[in-house]
């Protein structure tokens, strides 16, 4: 029986997510601080088989092999190194899709991860298996490191940061809303070319109602798709209205959405607010100092 490897691809959340440009081929400039979090997290049950080429399943059935992030690293890593062993791997999908939370990113770091770890010869070097990360997603270059992080360029700029939130309770509330990625950032061009959205550095009181609010009391935590996606889906912005019930010490909405990360001091807070979430349909997940933390609901 060949050896069985579990990888775990934690999922990340943007504690802060400003877009501040837009490039020419149509990819935008964001400055952004990515966390991680060990919940929720995918699984990638892989061994090594004869012969060459990926055998790829998963439990998601709406996730077909052929469009698989994973089939394109498994590809890209073979063309660019001629390492093309046997594998196959088993994906159990927990991170939600469409979430904000670099589900696909994080599978894609993990297993181009572990292929440059048994690549021998043809390993790359750092510096080039960053490079060919960035060609799978903006978000995959952050989880080949996977620690806290100001992004920078359009993902592929990364300056560690010590980011402790030890006292925290992070709780990511994940409604059954799928956002599409490529849709927000097109909606998001739209709305700045009306003037109805700008970069934070460019916000005033006078220019921004909900900055004028916030200006009292500069907000912990910030994301520049929430007025774009809250636009869209008026129901994801009563959720956030439902998490701050409960008194977390900071809330936002992670990536282009849907999903929500709060930080709560007060575990029991954190608790009570899981349960109400549950109670409306939403999946949630809390982690406590990197350490997923169960909940009772
Ligand atoms: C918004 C962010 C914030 O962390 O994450 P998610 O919300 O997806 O988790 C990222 O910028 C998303 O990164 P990722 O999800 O890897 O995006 P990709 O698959 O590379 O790109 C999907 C599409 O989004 C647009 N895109 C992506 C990244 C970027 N900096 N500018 C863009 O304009 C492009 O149209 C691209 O075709
Ligand atoms: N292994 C994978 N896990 C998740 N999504 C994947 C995967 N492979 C391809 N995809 C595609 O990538 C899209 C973005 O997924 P994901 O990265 O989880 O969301 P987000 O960009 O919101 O963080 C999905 O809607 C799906 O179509």
């Amino acid at each position: 029986m060949s050896t069985v490897w579990k990888l775990r691809a934690g999922c990340k959340v943007n504690l802060y997510l400003d877009i501040v440009g837009v490039r020419e081929d149509g990819y935008h400039e964001i400055e952004s601080l990515f966390y991680p979090l060990p919940a929720p997290c995918d699984i990638l049950d892989v061994h090594l088989s004869d012969g060459q080429g990926l055998r790829l399943s998963c439990t998601a059935s709406d996730l077909g092999t052929e469009e698989n992030i994973l089939s394109r690293a498994y590809q890209r890593f073979a063309e660019t190194t001629g390492f093309a062993p046997g594998v196959s791997v088993h994906l159990h999908k927990n991170i939600p899709m469409g979430a904000g939370l670099g589900g696909g990113s994080s599978d894609a770091a993990a297993f181009l991860s572990w292929l440059n770890a048994r690549a021998g010869d043809h390993a790359l070097a750092r510096g080039d298996l960053a490079g060919l990360a960035l060609t799978l997603g903006a978000d995959v270059p952050f989880f080949l490191g996977n620690a806290p992080a100001w992004v920078t360029g359009i993902g592929e700029k990364l300056e560690p940061v010590a980011c402790d939130l030890a006292d925290y309770t992070l709780l990511v509330v994940c409604p059954a809303v799928h956002v599409n990625t490529r849709w927000a950032y097109r909606r998001w061009d739209e709305m700045r070319a009306n003037g109805s959205v700008r970069p934070r550095k460019e916000l005033t009181p006078e220019n921004s109602p909900i900055m004028s609010l916030c200006f009292t009391k500069p907000p912990k935590l910030w994301n520049g798709f929430e007025e774009v996606v809250f636009h869209e889906f008026p129901a994801l912005y009563e959720v956030k209205k439902q998490i701050l019930n409960h008194f977390p010490d900071a809330c936002v909405m992670s990536g282009s959405g849907s999903s929500f990360v709060a930080l709560f001091s007060s575990v029991e807070c954190a608790n009570r607010c899981a349960g109400a979430m549950r109670a409306m349909g939403h999946a949630c997940h809390a982690s406590r100092s990197g350490e997923p933390l169960g909940l009772n609901s």
